[in-house]
């Protein structure tokens, strides 16, 4: 069996993630929220796209005082288009089309008005408070590269760039398969028992990892319904099989026998890392993907963080994600051959002088979630361990 180190383990998965990338489809930028670009985005034209005032007050031309026109300057859309002669003035509000020949804006509390002749209060610069053509942006200028994940910022920036629907990667198709005869999905559990803690969240972690829930299925422990769950006419559909618990050697645990049973041929069979080494990730007859997650719950979500989130990244055009460095607060001992992934909290730097740094949260065990709840970021501690006060790795929470 082939254990892999934990970056080789989530460049592997990236790697075969690229196999079930998927078409694109286009869509109005209000549905676009938490989806990929799947090509550039660009400009369509200047940025702004013509000049206009940045204040209320007044467009002059020269140096003042002014004499103030009776037509204001145009609204957009008026087809007028006054020009200011030398020494003349018009009132402008913000975001006003300028009139030709406008060398400053003045700004309304920056001027005083006597008989229609307008002064200014203050030096007034040339090229004050314009906001020229162009300014952020000229045409086909690009503002995000295909493979960005779209949040506010850069939909509202598409919309301002004269885009009215967008071109998507389709999120890879992920079918769920929960096992355990004791794991019971509402109420209080009998002793022996376990409340699900996945099924109310992987749906929503696939979406934010950029793929789909496309069918989710609970079974036992049985060799059977593990093949059928894993080799069914649903999970033929999908393109990432994701199963949770049963990936053990004993004879409760049969992923990994279904896996061997439906043809598919595990290429990690296990991560050196802590919590989630028995993770596993397969191939599928028809170039599906299968990753097992471990039943402990954290365990389940770090292998999420290093087999799931690879997968579905590449599986919609995007890189690995970003390892970032920090300074850790506390010491970690050597541990040889094996990564650590710690559910971690922002705290105070140990000097109280610099930047925060990075602390694990409590209740960490790997089957516990209470640390995970808490965390603000998962710390990557290489087996050489850190002292405290030194960089350490990090992930950003991915879902
Ligand atoms: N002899 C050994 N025993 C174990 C080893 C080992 O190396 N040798 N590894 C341990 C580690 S590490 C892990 S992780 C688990 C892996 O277990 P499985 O993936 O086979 O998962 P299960 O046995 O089905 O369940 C383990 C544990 O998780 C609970 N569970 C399962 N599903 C859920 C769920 N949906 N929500 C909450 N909790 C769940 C289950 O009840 C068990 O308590 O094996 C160790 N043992
Ligand atoms: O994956 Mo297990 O600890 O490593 O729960």
């Amino acid at each position: 069996m082939e254990e892999h180190g934990w970056e080789a383990a989530r460049e592997r998965a990236h790697q075969l993630g690229l196999g079930i990338a998927g078409t694109s489809e286009v869509l109005p930028l209000d549905r676009a929220a938490g989806r990929i670009l799947a090509v550039d985005l660009r400009t369509k034209y200047p940025m702004p796209h013509c000049a206009t005032s940045a204040m209320d007050g007044y467009a002059v031309n020269g140096t003042g005082p002014w004499l103030l026109l009776k037509a204001h300057a145009t609204n957009p859309g008026s087809g007028r288009e006054p020009v200011l002669g030398a020494g003349e003035a018009s009132a402008v509000v913000t975001g006003s089309l300028i009139p030709g020949n406008t060398t400053a804006i003045l700004r309304s509390e920056h001027s005083t008005l006597d008989g229609g002749v307008l002064s200014a209060t203050r030096e007034l610069r040339h090229g004050a408070d314009i906001r020229d053509a162009g300014r952020e942006a000229s045409t086909g200028e690009l503002l995000a590269p295909a493979g960005t994940l779209l949040r506010a910022g850069v939909i509202a920036t598409a919309a301002v760039a004269g885009h009215d629907e967008l071109e998507l990667t389709s999120p890879p198709v992920v079918h769920l398969v929960f096992t355990g005869d004791e794991v019971i999905t509402a109420g209080y559990p009998a002793p022996g028992q376990v409340r699900d803690g996945f099924s109310p969240v992987l749906p929503h972690v696939i979406t934010a990892l950029g793929g789909t829930t496309g069918s989710s299925v609970r079974i036992g422990d049985t060799l059977e319904q593990t093949i059928e769950a894993i080799d069914g006419e649903q999970a033929r559909a999908s393109s990432l099989i994701i199963t949770t618990g049963g990936t053990g050697f004993s004879e409760r645990d049969f992923v990994r026998a279904a896996v061997r049973e439906v043809g598919g041929v595990e290429v990690i069979s296990s991560i050196a890392m802590r919590p989630g080494h028995p993770s596993m990730l397969a191939t599928l007859p028809g170039g599906r993907l299968l990753v097992a997650l471990p039943g402990n719950p954290l365990a389940a979500l770090m292998a999420v963080a290093t087999l799931v989130d690879p997968i579905l990244r590449a599986g919609c055009g995007r890189p690995l994600a970003t390892l970032r460095s920090a300074q850790s607060a506390v010491e970690f001992e050597l541990l040889p051959g094996r990564h650590r992934l710690i559910p971690a909290r922002w705290v105070p730097d140990t000097t109280g002088t610099g930047p925060d740094a990075l602390a694990p949260a409590e209740h960490i065990g790997s089957a516990m979630l209470r640390g995970l709840a808490s965390a603000d970021a998962i710390m990557v501690v290489g087996p050489e361990g850190a002292k405290a006060g030194e960089p350490i790795n990090y992930l950003r929470l991915p879902w």
